[in-house]
This record gives C-alpha cells, structure tokens and sequence, in this order.
C-alpha cells in the first residue's frame, strides 16, 4: 500500500526510536557483559590473594571431602571450604558476627570488647566435643561444628567463643578441654592458648566428665577457682548483656552456687534443659540472680509446653559458673566413681608419662554422663543452683534450619548461605541452600528445602526435618560411607 504524505513523519519517528532502542539494548548487553568480567576479576583476585595467603602461612591442605571447587565463572577459586575460617584469632582484627536471638531478631556488632573487664581468680572453660552432625555435610567428624566458620563471618564458632570470653579471663585462665584429634586445629585457631590449657581427653566421656577434668586439675592449681564452662558452638549477640550476665553469674558462684545462664523460650523446644526459676537471691553484687527450683534436662514435647505455658520456665543455656570445689563436691555426691577418677588422673596431670598411664586405666571407665544430668538435676533439687535470665541472643546453631534464621529473608526466594550466584530459584520460599561444591544449583516450587551441596555428598531435607540429619548420618555409617562422615 502506498505511503500518504502525512504517514511519512510518524515512520521516520518509530524508525528513529526503533534505531534508538536498539542502540539502548546492545549498550546494556555491553554492560551486563562488562559487570559479568568485573566480578569475574574480582573473584579470581581475591582467590589469588587467599592463595597467597595461605602458601605464605604454609597452609595450602585442605580438609578431605571439602576441597576443588568449580564452577563456570569462577574457575578453581575454592582451593578449601569456605566454612573453614582463613585466619587464626591473633592475625583476626574486629571481627562482625550475625546472630539471632529467640525471637528471631538478627544483629550484627562487633569484637573486642574492652579489656577492664578481667574478674580475678575466673577460669574459662571450653568444652569442645561432638561432631555437630546435625549440620553434616559441612561439619565432619575431622572438621566438627565448632572449627567451623557457620555463617561465613571469619571466625569459627569455637573463636568467637574465645574472644568473647577472653576480656573476662585474659589468654592465662582459657582452657579448653577437647579429644586429640581436634588438638591440632584447636591449637591452629587459638595460637593464644597456652599448650598447658588445653587438656586433652582421650575419647568423648560426654560433658561432665570433660568438665569435671578441667575443674580437678584446676582446682589443684588454685584451690580458690571459680571457673565457667561455656559451650563452644554458641552464637550470641549483645554482648554487655552477655559480659554483665557472666560477671553477675560469678558473684553469685563465690556465694557458693552451681549458677546457670537462663534465656526466655521462644518455643517448646525438646532439645535444651528446662530452669524453673525461684526467689531472688537478692545479692548486691547480682541483682537479676534468682533461685532455681528446678532443672529439668530435656523434656518431651508435652512438658516442655507445659513449662512454657507457665511463664516460670527459662531455657538453660549451657553454661555453668561454680567453684571448682563445689563442682567437684556435687560430683563426689551424685557420681562418685567419676569423681574418684578425676580425682586420680589429675593428681598426676602434670607428669607426662603417668598422665598417660592414668588416662589409659581410669579414662575408659569413666561413666558417660551429660553435667545437666549429673549435677544440675540433682543439685537444683537441693537449692544448690541459681541463674541469670539473660537478656542476650543466644542460638546454639543446633541444624540448618536455624542456621537459615540467621539470614537475611527474601520473599520467594531459598535462603543462601554462601556464593548466592551458585543460586537460582523460582518460587521457591523459606529455604535454605548452601552451595559449597561450586556447582550451579536451580530449584522450582520447593518451599523451605534445605540443600547443602559438598564436593563429595548431597544432602537434601526439609526444614521442618533438619534437625533428623543425625540419623541420616548415622545411615550412611551403616552403608560404609564412614570416609565421608
Ligand atoms: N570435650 C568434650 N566436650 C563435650 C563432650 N560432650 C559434650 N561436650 C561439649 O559440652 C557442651 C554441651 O554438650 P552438648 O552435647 O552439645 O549438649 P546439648 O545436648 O546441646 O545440651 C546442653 O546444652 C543445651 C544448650 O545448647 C542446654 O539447654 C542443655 O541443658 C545442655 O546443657 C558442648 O560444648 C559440647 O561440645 C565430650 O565428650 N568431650
């Protein structure tokens, strides 16, 4: 059809804007392909860097399992697991952590603290066993939850215990106590820790027996000693709160109680020991510190609702603050056996050879026995025991589920705990995936999956199942696949 005289301009106009757009569209190409080789270039500098930094420290190993990554744009960048923090604590400047609290509230702050705050005569103890397999494949048996830097943020959770606590007890009066074959990645992430400090158990006896060994020898080196034992695979924010509740929890252990840190339940959980909180104690020196009158370890999920109903209930946190000498007494009284070998291979800590000979007799035969049960149980029945309610977050980053608390939530979209360009999703809500092999990973219409991708294994739940990995693990140990475990 032939062209008017008046459709003429309005052709040169779409053909002028045709021109235009298209002119448009080829320079955005250009530029999504120069942001593409940008990052591209950052990635491999900062890989180059972490290479050079670790030939320079000599640490160019891997942890089995978790090493060459790859993926289309990021070569061989992961010559180790991202999980696995790069720096020991001397070389880690402030470090940022972001936690959770109950109440799901997410806060990032910073380390150090200032250090006028050493309280003379308090020992630090770190009780540092178990494998964490609840967060298998990324924790293994070689590399436990503890050695492991969980949420990416520098340190593992083992160091940030320690630089938590360190204001509190300087580097001379942190001990941890752990099995040998965690000694030497110990001893790598804490180069502060004085050898003689970390005291070595031959075989997992369970929390009071490891608590126990470090209370014995240490009340043989100061019969005055008041020490703390602090779980080391704890997250917690606030820390004044946590400073101030600790300092508190001190005056009150001088006054002769087994004294626990309480936090408010947000849930019935089954998995924590239950305080019942009694009367003030009405210390001067600790004036949030109340009686216990009762401690209830791990309640079935009826009780533990009950409790909460109450009000009266605060979830124990997993630290206990005494007297070394009274931790040994409650001990002589409810377990006597333990005491008595405790007793024995401490007498004899400080002389290599007969360490070795008591640890060979006496360690095996130790009764395995969680402390909550041991003591805190039977002691709280005795108004022997106290607590601080607590106002600081707390997460004991039990499995991924809560480890995706910890996140930052976007609608429709899997949390990502890791490279997220390794990530892409449609509709897909409420998750959790953390790819740690370097290779892509794509997920449709899933809600609250969780995917952790290893080099060597795959592991695919829900959230609502998370906290069954353990019995995954312990099906793959059935199937032979121990090396992996
Ligand atoms: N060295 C060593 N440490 C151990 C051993 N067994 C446990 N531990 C350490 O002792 C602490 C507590 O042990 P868990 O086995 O993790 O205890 P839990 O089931 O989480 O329960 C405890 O903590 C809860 C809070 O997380 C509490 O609510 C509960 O009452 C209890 O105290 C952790 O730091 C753990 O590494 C062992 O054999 N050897």
């Amino acid at each position: 059809m032939a062209t008017t005289v008046s459709e003429a301009p309005k052709m040169g106009i779409e053909m002028m804007l045709e021109r235009i757009m298209g002119a448009m569209e080829k320079q955005n190409q250009e530029l999504t392909e120069l942001r593409k080789e940008c990052s591209d270039l950052r990635t491999s500098n900062r890989s180059m860097e972490i290479m050079l930094q670790n030939i320079s420290q000599g640490r160019s190993n891997s942890p089995p399992g978790l090493s060459a990554g790859m993926s289309p744009s990021i070569g061989r960048e992961r010559a180790r697991s991202p999980f696995l923090p790069r720096r020991s604590t001397a070389q880690a400047g402030p470090s940022q952590v972001l936690i959770t609290s109950p109440s799901h509230e997410v806060t990032t702050h910073s380390f150090p603290f200032p250090d006028d705050r050493e309280i003379p005569g308090f020992y630090v103890v770190i009780p540092a066993g178990g494998a964490g397999t609840r967060l298998w494949p990324l924790s293994r048996e070689n590399h436990p939850k503890f050695l492991l830097d969980v949420n990416l943020c520098g340190n593992s959770l083992l160091q940030s215990t320690w630089e938590r606590l360190l204001p509190l007890a300087g580097p001379s009066r942190m001990t941890v106590v752990a099995g040998p074959a965690h000694s030497e990645g110990i001893l790598g992430q804490l180069p502060n820790l004085d050898s003689s400090n970390l005291f070595t158990e031959p075989g997992p006896k369970d929390s009071m027996a490891a608590i126990g060994l470090a209370a014995a020898i240490l009340l043989r080196r100061d019969p005055e000693a008041v020490i703390g034992s602090f779980a080391a695979d704890h997250m917690i924010s606030g820390e004044d709160a946590f400073l101030g509740a600790v300092t508190e929890a001190v005056e009150v252990a001088k006054e002769g109680y087994l004294v626990t840190i309480g936090i408010a339940p947000s849930h019935p959980a089954t998995g924590f020991g239950y305080i019942r909180l009694g009367d003030k104690l009405g210390l001067k020196s600790a004036p949030h510190s109340r009686l216990v009158s009762s401690f209830k370890e791990k309640p079935d999920a009826h009780t533990a609702a009950k409790y909460l109903a109450t009000g009266q209930y605060r979830w124990n946190a997993g630290m206990f603050v005494t007297k070394a000498s009274l931790l040994m007494e409650l001990m002589k009284e409810n377990c006597p056996d333990l005491y008595e070998g405790l007793m024995n291979i401490s007498a004899v800590w400080d002389d290599e050879a007969a360490r070795k000979t008591a640890l060979e007799e006496v360690w095996p035969t130790l009764e395995k026995i969680p402390i909550d049960n041991a003591v805190a149980e039977p002691a709280a029945a005795q108004g022997k025991v106290a607590v601080i309610p607590s106002t600081f977050g707390w997460d004991d980053v039990g499995d991924f589920s809560s480890l995706a608390e910890m996140l930052p939530a976007e609608s429709n979209k899997p949390r990502v705990l890791g490279d997220q360009r390794l990530v892409v999703s449609e509709q897909t809500a409420g998750g959790i995936v953390v790819p740690v092999s370097g290779r892509l990973i794509t997920c449709l219409g899933v809600d609250d999956i969780v995917i952790v991708d290893a080099p060597d294994a795959l592991m695919v739940t829900t959230r609502a199942r998370s906290q069954e990995v353990k019995s995954l693990v312990k099906k793959c140990r059935e199937a032979g696949w121990k090396n992996l475990l």
